[in-house]
């Protein structure tokens, strides 16, 4: 092995190859095998006859600095100019903050009050009408249109049903019977009967565009809106 290195390392410049002093063993075992108690040493390194070895000869050893001539420790971070919130280079401060946005109060997003929770207009729902329990009588089997198959649904047929009893109301296209659902409305009854009878896209989107009809009233579609 040692003796392909060899004359792989000097292959270029045969010039520059020095006399390397290799023990007759060596170079004529060229198979890796075990060794013994020796093959657990380190090879040298830089190599015993490496230009490294030879450029570095003994140089003047170096000297340790003392601590004056070593570099200031960086300043101490002070907490003083730390501005609250999520970590960031702009978050610290090169001069202190002024005494409004001291370090230590709260950040101001937090300290608004919550937009006025009486326009929040959520009713309590009565026992056994939560979301779970629409969920549960959606699961049920039972027949929430009152319809045996899809329709197509005119204006003037939609208009027909009003009533607390028999409430459609059309969502993009799509008819829904609400009658089931009224008890189960989180913005309640009467809000839900605004619709009924007529197109509740624009109110629907109005009040709580996020909230998924498709997927809350699919075991209520009536059928499609179409002209008279
Ligand atoms: C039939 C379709 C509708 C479904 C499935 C539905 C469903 C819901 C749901 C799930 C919530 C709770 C929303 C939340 O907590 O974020 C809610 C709240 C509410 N809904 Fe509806 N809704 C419907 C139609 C309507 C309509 C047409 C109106 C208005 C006329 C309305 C008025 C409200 C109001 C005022 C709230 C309370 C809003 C709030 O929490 O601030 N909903 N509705």
């Amino acid at each position: 092995m040692a003796s392909y290195l060899k004359n792989w390392l000097y292959a270029q410049n045969p010039n520059a190859s020095p006399s390397i002093e290799t023990s007759p063993a060596e170079d004529e075992d060229d198979t890796e095998t075990v060794h013994g108690d020796d093959d657990d040493a380190p090879p040298a390194f830089p190599a015993v006859n490496s230009a490294q070895r030879a450029a570095s000869g003994p140089g003047p050893v170096p000297r340790i600095l003392t601590d004056i001539e070593l570099m200031p420790p960086p300043p101490a971070p002070s907490l003083a100019v730390r501005r609250p919130g999520i970590a960031s280079s702009s978050n610290f401060l090169a001069v202190p903050p002024t005494a409004s946005s001291s370090s230590l109060l709260v950040p101001t997003t937090t300290t608004k009050p919550p937009t006025n929770p009486s326009k929040r207009a959520k009713v309590a729902l009565a026992p056994g009408h939560g979301p779970l329990d629409w969920a549960n009588l959606k699961k049920s089997g039972q027949n929430l249109r009152g319809t045996d198959t899809l329709l197509r649904v005119t204006p003037s047929m939609l208009k027909e049903h009003r009533t607390r009893e028999d409430a459609w109301s059309a969502f993009s296209g799509k008819v829904y019977n609400l009658t089931h659902y009224l008890p189960y409305h989180p913005g309640g009854e009467k809000e839900l009967m605004r619709v009924a009878g007529r197109d509740g896209t624009k109110l629907f989107a109005l009040t709580h565009a996020w909230v998924n009809i498709d997927y809350m009233l699919d075991e209520c579609l009536v059928g499609f809106m179409v002209s008279e």
